[in-house]
């Protein structure tokens, strides 16, 4: 096993909680290192807070790529976690295999894709073919249109079985790590104790393994965060002042400054 991975399998048998941020660009990802982030996630989440979407189904594998070579050559020693995008992997373990090893070429070290135990056999294939396979489960938002809004998931107690079951077959599958996104606390708690993959939350509680934010939700730099998410920084607001200022010594000549000859 990678040397990364199995000291993230050592802290979730220790209890020693990891966190994530997700990172699109080179100066995101070094801030991250930088911070002592354990991984970075290139999130298709970029097709939101980055191109201004209303949800992730226009991001393309090429674009994934892009953003991709950026984050790693930022990245130091964060785990790089890289999305497969909606379209680029749902059709076949080939299919998966496939696009998940255009991402590796572009320097990811985890591949991420969204489903349930319909997606374990495509897991089992990329595993056993040496691909690191990160499983997303409960809110899954490249089946937004399937629910029409991004809604938290697991609430009945049926549903809260599937998303065990769901999380036990991609861990037997071969998914070193396990996001769970929006789903109850004692859930993800549960599932966290009884698979041996590491599992990843985000609006799942305190419980799991690691948390991941979107890293647009922790700077301040969305109009608005979901529910579950902190904002460690209001750097929206910073920004725009600083513009706002440049505008003003601009009109007012206070810049550039006048140099003696
Ligand atoms: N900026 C940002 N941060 C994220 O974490 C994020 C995105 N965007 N976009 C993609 C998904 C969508 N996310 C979300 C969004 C909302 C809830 C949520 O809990 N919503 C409320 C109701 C909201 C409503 O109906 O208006 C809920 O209780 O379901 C959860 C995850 C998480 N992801
Ligand atoms: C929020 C995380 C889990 C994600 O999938 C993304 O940023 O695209
Ligand atoms: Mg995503």
């Amino acid at each position: 096993m990678h040397k990364k991975i199995s000291r993230w399998v050592k802290d979730k048998q220790q209890g020693i909680k990891r966190a994530l941020v997700t990172a699109y660009d080179y100066p995101m990802a070094r801030f991250a290192a930088a911070a002592g982030m354990h991984g970075v996630l290139v999130g298709d989440s970029l097709g939101m807070v980055v191109c201004g979407d209303q949800d992730t189904l226009n991001v393309t594998l090429e674009q994934m790529c892009y953003h991709t070579r950026m984050v790693r050559r930022g990245a130091g020693e964060c785990l790089v976690f890289a999305d497969l995008p909606f379209g680029s992997y749902e059709k076949s373990p080939e299919q998966a295999w496939e696009s998940a090893g255009e991402l590796l070429r572009a320097g990811a070290d985890v591949i991420k894709l969204e489903g349930g135990a319909e997606m374990a056999a495509t897991v089992a294939f990329c595993a056993e073919r040496g691909i690191n396979i990160c499983a997303h489960i409960g809110l899954t938002p490249q089946r937004v249109r399937q629910w029409g809004s991004f809604q938290r998931q697991g609430s009945t107690d049926a549903e809260a079985q599937r998303l065990h079951h769901e999380a036990a077959a991609l861990s037997a599958a071969g998914a070193r790590f396990v996001v769970m996104e929006a789903v109850p606390d004692q859930v993800a708690a549960k599932i966290s104790r009884e698979i041996d993959a590491v599992t990843i939350g985000i609006g799942a509680g305190p419980d799991t393994d690691a948390q991941v934010l979107v890293a647009h939700d922790v700077l301040g730099l969305e109009a608005e965060s979901p529910p579950f998410a902190r904002r460690y920084l209001e750097a929206g607001n910073l920004q725009q002042q600083a513009f706002a200022q440049y505008v003003q010594d601009v009109a007012s000549g206070n810049f550039p400054p006048r140099r003696p000859h």
